[in-house]
Order: C-alpha cells, then sequence, then structure tokens
C-alpha cells in the first residue's frame, strides 16, 4: 500500500485523527537508505500505525554548512517508505513548519554544547526545537531514532524527561555496508577516493571496541592509531573529535563502565560521525 502523502498541519491533523490505536514516529531529513528502513521496520513492530517525517530542517544547520546542498529525493524516498509499510508520510515545506520567524527556541543547555555540539554550535538547539514541533504536531506513542546520532538520541531523551515530552523515545541499532562505513545520507557527497578514508572512522571504532577490557587510555590509543594514519592518507581524514564519553550524559568516562566512543571528521567538504557502545574495564 502507498502511504498518504501530508504536507500542512490541517492534512496532519486529519490523518492523525483517523489513526485508531498505537502511532509509532520516525523522523527524518529524507535522502532514505537502509539505516531509516530499519527504524522503519522497528516501527512497524511497535505500532499499528506508521509515520514519517521528512524535513531538512534548516535550524540545525550552521552558516557554511550543507543546507542548501542537502540531498533532497521525494520520489525515492516514497518508494523507500512503501516498501517499509510506513502509512503516513508527513513532509511539510519550511513555511508549514516555520510560518514566522521563530522567538521561542528551544536551548540544548550544557549537553549540547560538548562533543558534537562543539563542532557544530547551535545545531542542538535548532534539532530539539524541531523535534519537539514535530511530536506537538504528529503527537506518537512512540518515536524511533537512530543511535548512528548518539548525542541526538540523548538529547532527545533529556529533553523528553525534562520537559514531560508524553512520548517514548527509542533507539534503533546503527546499519553498516558490509565493510563498516555506517549508512549515512551525506555518503553520497564522498568520491571512491574519499570514501576509502572514511572507512577509518569505523575501523578505529573496531579497534578502540577490541581494547575495551584494557580501559580507557587503551581505547583512545587504539582508535587514535587508525584515524592518524587517516590523517596523513591522499585525501586526509580531518578528525573533529574522539571522545568516550558517558551514554546519558556525554560527559567523558575516564574508568570502568558503560560508554560510549564517539568520533567525528571531514573528509573533503563531508561532515561524518559514528560511534560505538563499550563496557570498559578498569586502567591496570
Ligand atoms: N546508519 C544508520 N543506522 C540507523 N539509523 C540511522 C542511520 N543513519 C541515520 N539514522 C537515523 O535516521 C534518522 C534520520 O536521520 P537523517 O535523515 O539525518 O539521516 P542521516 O543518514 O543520519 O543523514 P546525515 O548524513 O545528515 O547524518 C535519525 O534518527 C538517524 O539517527
Ligand atoms: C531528528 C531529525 C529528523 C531532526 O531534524 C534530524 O536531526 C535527523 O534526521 O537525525
Ligand atoms: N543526522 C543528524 C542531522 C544532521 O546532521 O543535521
Amino acid at each position: 500500500m502507498k502511504p498518504v502523502i501530508v504536507r500542512t498541519r490541517e492534512e496532519l491533523a486529519e490523518a492523525r485523527a483517523r489513526v485508531e490505536g498505537t502511532l509509532a514516529f520516525v523522523p527524518t531529513m529524507g535522502a532514505l537508505h537502509e539505516g531509516h528502513m530499519s527504524l522503519m521496520r522497528q516501527a512497524r513492530r511497535s505500532a499499528g500505525t506508521v509515520a514519517v517525517s521528512i524535513f531538512v530542517n534548516p535550524l540545525q544547520f550552521g552558516p557554511g554548512e550543507d543546507f542548501d546542498r542537502y540531498p533532497r529525493t521525494f520520489d525515492a524516498d516514497v518508494e523507500a517508505c512503501a516498501g517499509a509499510g510506513v502509512d503516513l508520510i508527513f513532509a511539510p515545506t519550511r513555511d508549514v513548519m516555520y510560518p514566522d520567524e521563530p522567538q521561542v527556541t528551544l536551548k540544548a543547555g550544557p549537553m549540547g554544547e560538548v562533543v558534537e555540539g562543539a563542532a557544530r554550535p547551535g545545531h542542538f538547539d535548532g534539532m530539539l526545537t524541531v523535534v519537539l514541533k514535530l511530536l506537538n504536531l504528529v503527537r506518537p506513542d512512540v518515536a524511533i531514532f537512530g543511535e548512528k546520532d548518539a548525542q541526538q538520541l540523548a538529547m532527545i531523551r533529556r529533553m523528553v524527561a525534562d520537559l514531560n515530552v508524553p512520548v517514548r523515545v527509542a533507539g534503533g541499532p546503527t546499519v553498516r555496508e558490509p565493510d563498516g562505513l555506517a549508512l549515512s545520507s551525506r555518503n553520497r557527497y564522498l568520491s571512491p577516493a574519499e570514501r576509502g578514508t572514511a572507512l577509518a572512522l569505523s575501523r578505529a571504532l573496531r579497534a578502540g571496541a577490541d581494547a575495551a577490557a584494557e580501559g580507557p587510555d587503551a581505547v583512545l590509543g587504539a582508535a587514535g592509531a587508525v584515524l592518524d594514519k587517516a590523517a596523513a592518507a591522499d585525501p586526509p581524514l580531518v578528525l573533529d573529535y574522539l571522545v568516550l564519553v558517558d551514554p546519558a550524559t556525554f560527559a567523558p568516562v575516564t574508568s570502568g563502565g558503560p560508554a560510549v566512543l564517539a568520533v567525528a571528521g571531514r573528509v573533503g567538504a563531508t561532515h561524518l560521525i559514528d560511534n560505538v557502545h563499550l563496557q570498559l574495564g578498569k586502567e591496570h
């Protein structure tokens, strides 16, 4: 069955009113790939009705970032949604989401200023603002986000807790290419040579994960060695960060226990991120 496509708040409200039973929601920026499809299938298993939004949110892009050239592939996205059993697609224009220049926006707070937030100042403020607006419009029982964007997922959980947003948040595992590269809409910017360099991100995470039992310094050392090589490659990886952080707060982790090893870097003009969950042993 083809999904119903709604573009305005009024059309969405009518479609929402027709939903009986539970609703699962997968927010996206389009250019859909197998990572998004796996979230949609997870949504299909979680609720009777599945909604997806497709909106490239200007508020979460900084000046000089790729808002204008972000891939927009609407027809293929509709096909992908149909294949994953999506019932409803909300595809608003900028004017529908922001009819007036927004005055009241969310502030992500200190957690939004570290790691990815330090590399992209203001990004999490804009992301949380649009996610709260989408949740208010769609009113899902469960909203599903990818673990690839680990800090985004942690920030959304924190927003939902801090602001008592009536939704259950679920994470979906990162889908990878057979060689380890995390699927991302931005991968399509990469030339074959750039893609070769970009593989260092997932390789570094694997090297770090293999050293988890030996503690934080060993993890950062093993991952850092892979990234150092990529920094000297042609084309080079320009590292933005490699950090070991608490999965819920994104504060640095220095002793044993659960942690996220997160990495980001640029290859050419493309900003890529990846992460892995670890159980850290104690330093000897
Ligand atoms: N490889 C993946 N596996 C699982 N979920 C993913 C993957 N890539 C993205 N997602 C999730 O899909 C949702 C929509 O993300 P988005 O549309 O920004 O795609 P993206 O591929 O992350 O794009 P970008 O290149 O901008 O990072 C988010 O919850 C994101 O975490
Ligand atoms: C959650 C989201 C759809 C908000 O614009 C975006 O940040 C994304 O695609 O991960
Ligand atoms: N995938 C997170 C959205 C962004 O990069 O802006």
